[in-house]
């Protein structure tokens, strides 16, 4: 609901339809949007559970399964989501072969695989939200330290969505000044203080408020809408995002995690060759191996 109502407020869509195999509160979603249609621009807003009322969207969006309990990590959900995606990624490839999906379930970068081996789409047309809302986090709370808004501040997370994420510390910039060159073993533990533990209160940052409130929907409803903005407008906005990675800055691994990406109206039009100091494609590529072990024991 977060991801349509952030599509909403944009006004990227003239059709939305939301799918969901709980009809009643599906269909009291569908109403309280359509209440408030005078405020939006008369999108045409339908649910409901057959896949045919989606026939033919452009953008696909999954958020479909099982979430985390309090201190529960994404990666446990796997085999559960897996059991669920078999179900749904046929019907939407059979109703709409020329969508983009967007993956946004968890672990997304496992269900991104998943999404496109049974789609049968071309990879370029299979993407997860992956870590475009880690690296929002990261932005955050460096422009707090900052007291600059998180606009300003270029820096991205790489890697798994989730615990092994990557910070690339070395490509940190304000201004075009890289962070770095005033600081740098800036975010490494014998850095600066209060440095160091800025990428751990990103990895935290789920599970905190997954402790306080019981899900998370804001900032990943606010993401999710900037890469659909970016297809359906052919913006070419680059995004760390999860897509197949094998191949790219030496990961040999079978799978899809994030990187910086181009996204147009093709979905990931080219995933940009990103300069990692060695620590940091060491991280990348163990994220990588991680999520290779977790695929490995799945049954589909
Ligand atoms: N990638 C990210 O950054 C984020 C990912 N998530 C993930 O998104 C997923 C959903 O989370 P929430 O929306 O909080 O959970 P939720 O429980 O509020 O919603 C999940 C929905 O999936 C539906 N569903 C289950 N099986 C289905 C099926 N076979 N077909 C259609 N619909 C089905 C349920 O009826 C439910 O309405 C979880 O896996 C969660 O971990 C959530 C927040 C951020
Ligand atoms: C739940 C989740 O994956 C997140 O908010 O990062």
């Amino acid at each position: 609901m977060a991801c349509s109502m952030s599509i909403l407020l944009k006004n990227l869509a003239t059709d939305l339809t939301l799918i969901d195999v709980i009809e009643d509160k599906l269909k009291g979603e569908v109403l309280d949007l359509n209440h408030g249609n005078l405020f939006l621009s008369n999108v045409h807003i339908d649910g409901g559970k057959d896949y045919s009322l989606s026939s033919g969207s452009k953008i696909v969006v999954i958020t479909a399964g099982a979430r985390q309990q309090v201190g529960e990590s994404r990666l446990s959900l796997v085999q559960r989501n897996v059991n669920i995606f078999k179900h749904i990624v046929p019907k939407i490839a059979e109703h709409s072969p020329d969508a983009i999906i967007i993956v946004v379930s968890n672990p997304v970068d496992l269900m991104t695989y998943v999404a496109w081996k049974l789609s049968g789409f071309p990879r370029h047309r299979v993407l997860g939200s992956g870590t475009n809302l880690d690296s929002a986090r990261f932005r955050h709370i460096i422009a707090s330290r900052l007291s600059v808004s998180p606009s300003s501040i270029h820096a991205c997370i790489v890697g798994e969505h989730g615990d092994s994420s990557v910070p690339l510390w070395s490509s940190v910039s304000v201004s075009g000044r890289s962070l770095t060159s005033i600081e740098p073993k800036i975010g490494q533990p014998d850095g600066p203080k209060g440095w160091d533990t800025v990428h751990k209160q990103v990895v935290d940052g789920a599970y905190d408020v997954i402790r306080l409130k019981g899900y998370t929907n804001w900032a990943i409803g606010l993401s999710c809408a900037e890469m659909v903005e970016s297809i359906l407008k052919n913006k070419h906005r680059i995004m760390p995002v999860s897509c197949f990675v094998k191949g790219m800055v030496g990961i040999k691994d079978d799978v899809c995690l994030s990187l910086p990406c181009v996204l147009n109206a093709s979905g990931v039009n080219n995933i940009v060759q990103v300069n990692l100091n060695k620590s940091e494609k060491a991280a990348l590529n163990k994220s990588a191996t991680l999520i290779a072990k977790v695929q490995e024991d799945l049954k589909w």
